[in-house]
């Protein structure tokens, strides 16, 4: 009878319980957990990692293989830290439009120790915005005039003696050695062939030491690392100190930062500042745009129509200039497809595979819950191989950029504060490069091995793409 006459309260009570619950459960609803495996406190997947960027597949296989199994967002745990792979353009917007704020760059003792601390890729917020903005101006397109000059020239003179000679070259390393001297060419006005050959050593050795253990024992990646910069460093304030006494004056990026020697503390750099970043600009530039480079010519050797289609346009511009002139800026802007062919290498290459930060705070990703002092890394290469983002994303099709790209879709060189610094200079060599090569020459690709440079968190070819020349006989 009492149940009978409580039957409408308790019916009622049965609903709006399942209706809390129903609605707790999916307006509440906590966030997604990210799908992956962690593993053992400090060790996680760390020797898995390893293994792949031990192989010819190269590191980004550890990132493939993991997407089939857990989907497009994963986490995992390497070198004792979480680390969630952000996929997606709504991801790198959310990290990179918070830079400083909610994302960092993650304190790397080793990388501090070689680059220096006043290193752009090391300094806080404060002193990135005006180190920046005092090394940017060297870096700016109308700034780097002279620099496609003096490319153009050390280029065409090095690629006729190839020719000349006949002999098959390594185009990576052939990269390799004329990115480093134009860069130290336009820094520190330095050409003497023994001096460049001692600091390439020493480059080679800080960029070893950048991602190693930090201990001082002879014979490790750090402690020569370390020893190689001291004593880079000793050449460089030589070569400040001789600036400074007048006895030699010329007209680049060092003596531009001198000059600000009277200029008040926050317009300035000082000479710790000045140091750390000739150093910081030589190893981000050398190894990027030299890898960059040789990719370029793979693909175009893959592509002989984009190939041919990027010929013709080069000898045009070539055709329309006085016989042996050199490049200048105003040609570089009449090669709308050598900008796409350099834009679509780029894309297709992601020569820095994912770009690497910590969350400073707990926040949210899409759905996904980040926990303060996890690692995210936007992983570009996802982003450019998205067949919703690029259609057919394997093709090598430079004229896809003749749309407009979605915002955030196309990061080879990363997005807000700490945009490639280099960027304008990346794209000036390429495109002289591009139609020194295709203007003068055709080659033949003497290696097709396809296998990755192990241990290289760059994915370069092991064979380093060698090529062959010939003269292009062109009487038109
Ligand atoms: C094709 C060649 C290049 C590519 C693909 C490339 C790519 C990138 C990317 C993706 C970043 C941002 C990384 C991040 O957000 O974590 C970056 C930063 C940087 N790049 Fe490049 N880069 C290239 C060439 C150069 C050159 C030639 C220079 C120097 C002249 C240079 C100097 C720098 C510097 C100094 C930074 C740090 C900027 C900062 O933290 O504010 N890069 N680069």
């Amino acid at each position: 009878m009492l149940v009978k006459n409580n039957y409408d309260i308790i019916l009622a009570l049965l609903i709006s319980g399942f209706v809390t619950s129903f609605l707790t459960k999916t307006l509440k609803k906590p966030c997604h957990a990210i799908p992956g495996r962690l593993g053992l406190p400090l060790v996680g997947e760390t020797f898995s990692f390893l293994s792949a960027t031990n192989s010819t597949k190269g590191c980004y296989d550890f990132v493939r293989h993991r997407r089939q199994m857990y989907g497009k967002w994963f986490k995992t745990r390497l070198f004792g830290k979480v680390h969630v792979f952000i996929p997606s353009v709504t991801g790198a917007k959310t990290v990179l439009t918070n830079e400083f704020q909610l994302f960092n760059k993650g304190y790397v003792k080793s990388m501090a120790d070689a680059v220096g601390k006043n290193s752009l890729l090391c300094v806080p917020v404060e002193s990135h915005k005006r180190i920046r903005r005092l090394l940017s101006g060297p870096f700016s397109m109308d700034s780097l005039s002279e620099f496609v000059q003096k490319f153009d020239k050390m280029l065409s003179a090095r690629f006729k003696k190839l020719a000349d000679d006949g002999k098959s070259f390594v185009v990576l390393d052939f990269n390799m050695k004329i990115a480093f001297d134009a860069m130290c060419d336009m820094l520190m006005s330095i050409t003497d062939e023994s001096l460049l050959k001692k600091i390439n050593k020493d480059c080679t050795a800080i960029s070893n030491a950048m991602l190693s253990f930090p201990v001082m024992i002879p014979g490790t990646r750090y402690y020569k690392g370390i020893k190689a910069r001291e004593s880079l460093m000793k050449v460089f304030e030589e070569l400040i100190t001789s600036r400074r006494s007048g006895k030699e004056t010329r007209e680049d990026f060092l003596q531009s930062m001198l000059d600000r020697d009277s200029f008040p503390d926050d317009e300035k750099l000082d000479d710790s500042e000045i140091m750390d970043n000739m150093l910081t600009l030589i190893i981000a530039g050398q190894t990027t745009t030299a890898a960059a480079i040789m990719w370029s010519v793979k693909f175009l050797d893959d592509n002989k129509d984009v190939q041919n289609k990027l010929r013709e346009e080069q000898l045009s511009i070539r055709r329309n200039k006085p016989t042996g002139a050199l490049l200048c800026l105003e040609d570089l802007n009449k090669m709308s497809y050598g900008l796409m062919v350099v834009k679509e290498t780029l894309r297709m290459s992601n020569v820095l595979l994912w770009f690497p930060r910590v969350a400073l705070d707990d926040c949210k990703i899409e759905d996904f819950e980040i926990k303060k002092g996890w690692h995210v890394d936007i992983d570009a290469t996802h982003i450019h191989y998205d067949p919703e983002l690029y259609k057919d994303p394997l093709q090598f099709n430079p004229s896809r950029f003749d749309e407009p790209q979605k915002a955030y879709s196309y990061i080879p060189f990363g997005l807000g504060p700490r945009t490639c610094l280099g960027i304008n200079m990346a794209k000036v060599t390429m495109l002289v490069f591009l139609h020194r090569l295709t203007s003068g020459y055709k080659w033949t690709v003497d290696d097709q091995d396809l296998s990755l440079e192990k241990q290289s968190h760059i994915p370069r070819l092991k064979s380093g793409v060698p090529i062959t020349l010939t003269v292009i006989k062109d009487d038109s």
